[in-house]
C-alpha cells in the first residue's frame, strides 16, 4: 500500500515482516487451567509474608526504562512551542495578520478555518491568541480567548451557557446563570456583562460549529443564530469592547448554509487548512521525537508512523496518537525501545478499537441507526457514498418495521448518527435543498460502511435484515431515487 508521493519520497509502508508480540521473546511456559488451580491452592496455602514479598517485589521492578521521557509531547492536547509546528506559515501569517489590530485597540475581522479534521486549526488559533494574551498583559490590557467545541452540544441555548461557563471559569467567577429554567436571552446578558467586566476585547473560537445544528431541522441551524448574534454584539454595544469571531470546521461548504442575515453580519476571512502529506506528518512527529528516550526508537518507526498517518487523510492528530501507542505498546512490554512492530500492533488496535469499541457501546437504537445509514452509503447506485439524512431515516424506518423495532423520529436518528463522527467514523455537513427546499444534513463513512454493517449484524437482531440483502439494496435505491428527482 502505498502513501501519498508528493515529492517522489517512498512514502510506502513496508511488508509486515514483523513477529506478533505473542512469538516474540520469552512468553514464559503455557499455562493450563489445571496448573492455575493447582498454583491457586498453593498460593492460598501460602503465608501472608510470601503474598506480600511477591506484590513488593513486583513494584520494586523496576524492568526496563520507559521509552518516554517526555509523554505530554506525544499527548493531542498539548500546547506546543511555535519552533514544533510545521507547514502551516501562511495560515500562521494570516491568522496573526488578521488579530494584530486588536493590538492596536481596532476590531480584527471575523475568520472562518476550515480545512479536514487534524490539520492544524485549533492549533494555530491556539498559538496566536496565546502571543496576544501575553502582549496585551504586558501593556495591562485584558484580551479574553472565549473557545468552546460544538461537538457534544446540542442547542443555542447549550452554546450560549457553555461560553458563559467558560469565560466564568477563566476569570476565576461564577456561572451567575443555571443551566436550564432560565431565557437564552438572559444566558446572552449575562456572558456579555462578564465579558464587559473582565475583557478589553474578545475572540470567540467556535469549534465545530458545522455542528450546532440545533435540534429542529426546519428552523434556522443554531450555529447560524449564534454567529449572528456574537458578530454583531459589538455593533450593538452589548459588547463595549473589541469583538472577533473565529469559527471553525472541516465543512468546506459551511458558508453555503448559514442564514443571509448571519452571512453578512459574520462575513469572516477564510483560511484554509490543506491535510498534510507525509513528509509534513514525519516532520511534525520528528519535532515531538524528545517525547522519547534517545535511544526509545527505532530507525523505522518514524517513517512507518507518518505513512500510516498519512493514509488516514493526513491528520497530525492520528499520527501523534499512533506514535504515542506505539511507545505505549514497548513499555508494556517492556521492551526499552519502540520498534515496527509496536507501530503495526497498536496501528491494528486503533482500526479495531475505534469500530468495535464503539459500536458494542451502542444502544440498539443507536445501532440500528447506524446500520441502515451505512447500508445507504454501501448499496447506493449513485454516485459517491454520502447518505442525505431524509434517504438514511426512511431506510431506517424500514428496518425497524422488518424487524418489529420501536422507531424514533428523524430528529433523534440524525442526533445518533451525528454522534458516531465523535468517534471519526463519520464526517458530517449540512446541506441546502435549494431554494424553498430546507436543510438536512449529509453523512459521509471515513472507513468501509460494509464492514460496519457487518460488525452490528454479529451484535444485534438485524440478522434477518442481512439475509435479505437483494431487499434492502432495491429499498436503498428507491429512496435514493425518491429523493433525488
Ligand atoms: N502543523 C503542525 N505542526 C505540529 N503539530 C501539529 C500541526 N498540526 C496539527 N498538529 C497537532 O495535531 C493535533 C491536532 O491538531 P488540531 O487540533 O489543531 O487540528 P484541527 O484541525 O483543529 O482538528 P479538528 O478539525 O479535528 O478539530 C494537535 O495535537 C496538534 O498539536
Amino acid at each position: 500500500m502505498a502513501g501519498r508521493d508528493q515529492d517522489g519520497s517512498d512514502q510506502s509502508i513496508p511488508d509486515d515482516g514483523a513477529r506478533s508480540r505473542a512469538d516474540g521473546e520469552d512468553v514464559g511456559e503455557t499455562i493450563t487451567n489445571h496448573s492455575l488451580r493447582e498454583h491457586g491452592k498453593e498460593i492460598a496455602e501460602d503465608s501472608e509474608d510470601s503474598k506480600h514479598r511477591s506484590i513488593r517485589d513486583m513494584l520494586d521492578d523496576e524492568g526496563k526504562a520507559s521509552v518516554f521521557v517526555n509523554r505530554d509531547l506525544v499527548e493531542p492536547d498539548t500546547i506546543i512551542d511555535e519552533e514544533r509546528i510545521v507547514g502551516r506559515d501562511e495560515q500562521l501569517e494570516s491568522v496573526v495578520s488578521f488579530l494584530k489590530p486588536t493590538l492596536q485597540g481596532n476590531r480584527p475581522p471575523n475568520m472562518l478555518l476550515y480545512g479536514p479534521a487534524g490539520t492544524g486549526k485549533s492549533l494555530i488559533i491556539g498559538a496566536v491568541t496565546q502571543q496576544i494574551i501575553e502582549l496585551c498583559q504586558s501593556k495591562g490590557e485584558r484580551f479574553g480567548v472565549v473557545d468552546i467545541n460544538c461537538q457534544p452540544i446540542n442547542t443555542l441555548d447549550q452554546a450560549v451557557f457553555e461560553l458563559v461557563q467558560t469565560v466564568a471559569k477563566d476569570i476565576g467567577v461564577d456561572a451567575g446563570v443555571p443551566e436550564t429554567g432560565v431565557s437564552t436571552k438572559r444566558k446572552y446578558r449575562r456572558l456579555y456583562e462578564l465579558i464587559n467586566e473582565h475583557y478589553d476585547s474578545v475572540i470567540f473560537i467556535i469549534d465545530e460549529i458545522d455542528l450546532l445544528v440545533g435540534r429542529r431541522a426546519s428552523e434556522e441551524p443554531a450555529y447560524s443564530k449564534l454567529l449572528y448574534q456574537l458578530s454583531r454584539a459589538s455593533n450593538t454595544n452589548e459588547i463595549e469592547g473589541q469583538v472577533s469571531v473565529a469559527a471553525l470546521t472541516n465543512d468546506p461548504k459551511f458558508m453555503e448554509n448559514i442564514d443571509g442575515r448571519a452571512e453578512s453580519s459574520f462575513n469572516p476571512r477564510d483560511i484554509y487548512f490543506p491535510d498534510y502529506d507525509a513528509n509534513q506528518l514525519r516532520q511534525i512527529l520528528d519535532n515531538r521525537r524528545d517525547a522519547f528516550r534517545d535511544d526509545g526508537l527505532s530507525d523505522d518507526v518514524l517513517p512507518l508512523v507518518s505513512a500510516f498517518a498519512a493514509q488516514s487523510h493526513g491528520d497530525a492528530r492520528k499520527a501523534i496518537d499512533l506514535f504515542r501507542g506505539a511507545g505505549d505498546l514497548a513499555d508494556e512490554c517492556g521492551d526499552g525501545e519502540v520498534r515496527e512492530e509496536h507501530v503495526r500492533e497498536s496501528q491494528e488496535e486503533i482500526d479495531k478499537d475505534r469500530s468495535l469499541k464503539l459500536i458494542e457501546g451502542l444502544t440498539t437504537q443507536k445501532k440500528i441507526s447506524l446500520y441502515a445509514t451505512a447500508s445507504v452509503a454501501n448499496f447506493s447506485n449513485w454516485s459517491g457514498s454520502s447518505v442525505p439524512s431524509p434517504v438514511g431515516f426512511k431506510v431506517y424506518q424500514w428496518v425497524t418495521d422488518e424487524i418489529d423495532a420501536d422507531q424514533m423520529t428523524r430528529e433523534t436518528y440524525v442526533k445518533y448518527v451525528k454522534e458516531l463522527s465523535t468517534y471519526g467514523l463519520i464526517s458530517t455537513s449540512r446541506k441546502g435543498r435549494g431554494r424553498g427546499g430546507g436543510m438536512y444534513m449529509e453523512f459521509t463513512f471515513t472507513g468501509d460502511p460494509e464492514a460496519m454493517m457487518n460488525r452490528i449484524v454479529d451484535d444485534t437482531r438485524l440478522g434477518s435484515i442481512a439475509e435479505q440483502e437483494a431487499l434492502l439494496q432495491s429499498v436503498v435505491n428507491a429512496q435514493l431515487k425518491e429523493f433525488h428527482s
